[in-house]
């Protein structure tokens, strides 16, 4: 795919911000083939500090001009957006990354199937995103390679049954904001055991970057390499003693539980 493809973004907050943001930078997307939509002033000026030569236009000249609409909207104004008068998306691959909303509706209201459900993260702001896609009937093998290539800019890229998408948005959707608040917690930590607050934020964020990073580059299982950490007597088997205790896993299992819950919740509301 070349970096000339026609991009409408529909919706340019958190979420829009990341892939472009990311697709940019990875060169798969210029500037001047993008097209925004987006009527939050605030939002706006966001846009024009930080990404001032792409176009802010209406939804519909934006449509007219793309090959791709990434529908980044919140999950209840999904249907009025996309529901527009017939035609209005013929002839163009729309991407929805609303959590919750499924294929069957998005077909419905876009009135073709040429629909790509996809759930990516906010890392893709920095390149290393994770995203789980699942594409209707009708979707082209050239529009899943187009699929593909966007979201595998920004990071990894998988296609799973659409069956797995509320697990997905759970897991990975909603997970950087669990490993936020484990950095923040454990910044904390450093914080009452005495470290000043900008060394432990350095420490607590490394410690989870550079532990990613064996887990996806060892291949080893984080339960082996959690062991190799506790020496036997030591501080570690302490800090994971008061853990187990206080019922991390669970709660963290509990978590994503709630997550997968509420972004079925979601595709019914
Ligand atoms: N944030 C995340 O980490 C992730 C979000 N998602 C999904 O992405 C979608 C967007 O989420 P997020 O980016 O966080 O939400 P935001 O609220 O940050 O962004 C949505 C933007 O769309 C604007 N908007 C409202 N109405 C329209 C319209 N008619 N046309 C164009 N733009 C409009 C909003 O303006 P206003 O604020 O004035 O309403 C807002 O600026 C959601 O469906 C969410 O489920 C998926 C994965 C991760
Ligand atoms: O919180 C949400 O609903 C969205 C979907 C996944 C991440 N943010």
């Amino acid at each position: 795919m070349n970096s000339s493809l026609k991009l409408a973004l529909v919706g340019g907050g958190q979420m829009g911000r990341a892939l472009v943001a990311g697709m940019l930078a990875a060169k798969t997307l210029q500037s001047e083939g993008i097209r925004l939509v987006e009527p939050n002033p605030e939002s706006c000026s966001w846009w024009a500090d930080h990404h001032g030569d792409i176009a802010i236009t209406d939804l519909a000249t934006a449509v007219a001009e793309a090959d791709v609409v990434v529908l980044a909207l919140k999950p209840y104004i999904m249907a009025t957006v996309a529901k527009q008068k017939p035609q209005f998306w013929d002839g163009k691959l729309v991407l929805s990354v609303a959590a919750g909303i499924g294929l069957e509706s998005l077909i419905e209201w876009i009135g073709h199937g040429r629909v790509v459900r996809v759930m990516p993260n906010t890392p893709a702001l920095v390149g290393a995103g994770a995203s789980g896609y699942c594409c209707a009937a009708a979707v082209t093998d050239a529009d899943r390679d187009t699929a593909q290539t966007l979201l595998g800019a920004v990071g990894i890229a998988v296609e799973v049954a659409e069956s797995q998408m509320d697990a997905v948005t759970a897991v990975s959707g909603s997970g950087p904001a669990y490993v936020c608040l484990l950095v923040e917690s454990l910044a904390d930590g450093g914080v009452l055991a005495g470290l000043p607050r900008p060394l432990a934020m350095q420490l607590a964020t490394q410690t989870v970057l550079g532990t990613a990073k064996m887990i996806a580059e060892t291949g080893r299982h984080p339960g082996e390499l959690k062991d190799s950490v506790a020496s036997p007597g030591g501080t570690t088997i302490a800090a994971l003693a008061s853990l187990e205790h206080n019922g991390f896993r669970g709660t963290v299992i509990e978590a994503v539980a709630a997550a997968a819950k509420r972004s079925r919740e979601l595709g019914k509301s």
